[in-house]
């Protein structure tokens, strides 16, 4: 397949079409891989990748009608899943839906931490329950989940693979996203801090950075801010947005054999965006701005 039509618009080149795979067929059979936010958006599409390659599924979050709907649309792609209702903010919670995963299909030999808590305000406006809520489920409920994954797998003597979904403001800071920079850099860290300490053990833990991948589970408060952010793929040096099979990919490789000597790496999907600077930038807008909001008031 060429990678680009020779008069072909400038770019990146597109992605392969849905339902590609990146892998051999079968790669994870006999395999299961646990996805928090499974059930929409990036995390349905990751579990769609290692269940097209074999793999049984456990899908987990808080609501259960999405995770009903995710539950039968995974499995017309050939595995077993097993959708487990789950707010990752309780460890008890969480401990319990290893329970059942355990029950169903055997302990998850993969566990991709997707699920997360987001959205935009500008710090002097964010109440202190707000900054808890997205930090207890991005970064707290990635702990537990991580933590009751690991134990049960050194219990076992059994070797595994966490991937900790990310995003970029992890390095940089994210200005209108002060709360999910910092659990993403958190997040960051603990893949750092897990990969020494569990290498030992077989068990690798790296973290996957999506860069803007739109899709129509998209919360209203995010598809709002991007909505207004007209042109978006002429913004990015990719010359278009991520597709969400292209993070299924990667994830897919990072879970597999061919990455057996990768952890503690953070690899990010994201055309180079982050990496776009300059020594004078477009002219600043304050956040209160671009959300629309008045001068601030107590
Ligand atoms: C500025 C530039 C814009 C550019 C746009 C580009 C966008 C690209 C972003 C790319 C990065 C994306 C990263 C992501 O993480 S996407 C994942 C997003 N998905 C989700 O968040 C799904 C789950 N989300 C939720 O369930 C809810 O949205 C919520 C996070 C709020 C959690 O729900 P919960 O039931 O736990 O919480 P509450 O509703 O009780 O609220 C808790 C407190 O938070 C306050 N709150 C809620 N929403 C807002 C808001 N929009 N602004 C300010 N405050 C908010 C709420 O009032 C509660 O606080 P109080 O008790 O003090 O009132
Ligand atoms: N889309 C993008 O462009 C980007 C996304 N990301 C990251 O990608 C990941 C997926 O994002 P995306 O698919 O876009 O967003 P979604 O809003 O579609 O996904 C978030 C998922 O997390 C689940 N979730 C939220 N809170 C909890 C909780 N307390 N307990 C259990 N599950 C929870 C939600 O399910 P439920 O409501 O049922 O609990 C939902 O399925 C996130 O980590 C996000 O930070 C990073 C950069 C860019």
């Amino acid at each position: 397949m060429p990678r680009r039509a020779v008069d072909g618009p400038p770019g990146l080149p597109s992605p392969p079409p849905p339902g590609a795979s990146a892998l051999p067929p079968g790669t994870f059979a006999g395999t299961v891989v646990l996805v928090t936010g499974g059930g929409t958006g990036l995390g349905k599409a990751v579990a769609a990748e290692f269940a097209r390659l074999g793999a049984d599924l456990v899908i987990a979050s808080r609501k259960e009608d999405r995770l009903a709907a995710a539950r039968d649309e995974l499995a017309a792609l050939g595995g077993r899943v097993t959708a487990a209702a789950c707010d990752i903010r309780d460890p008890l919670r969480v401990a319990e839906v290893f329970d059942a995963a355990e029950e169903a299909h055997g302990l998850p030999d993969v566990l991709v931490n997707n699920a997360a808590a987001n959205f935009p305000v500008p710090s002097e406006d964010m109440s202190p329950n707000a900054w808890r809520s997205v930090v207890d489920a991005t970064l707290n409920g990635t702990f537990y989940m991580t933590r009751e994954f690991g134990r049960r797998h050194l219990a076992a003597r059994t070797p595994g693979s966490v991937i900790n979904v990310g995003a970029s403001y992890a390095w940089t800071g994210g200005p209108g996203f002060a709360h999910s920079a910092a659990a993403k850099a958190g997040v960051k860290s603990l893949v750092e801090s897990l990969a020494v300490e569990w290498g030992p053990y077989g068990i690798q833990v790296n973290g996957l950075v999506p860069g803007l991948m739109p899709h129509d589970d998209m919360t209203e408060d995010i598809r709002g801010n991007l909505d207004r952010a007209h042109d978006k793929d002429a913004r990015q040096p990719a010359l278009r947005v991520g597709r969400p099979r292209e993070l299924g990919w990667a994830a897919t490789f990072l879970a597999s054999p061919y990455a057996r000597f990768i952890t503690g790496h953070t690899l990010v999907v994201d055309g180079a965006n982050w990496q776009r600077r300059a020594l004078v930038s477009p002219p600043v807008v304050t956040v209160r701005e671009q959300l629309g909001r008045g001068p601030f008031a107590e």
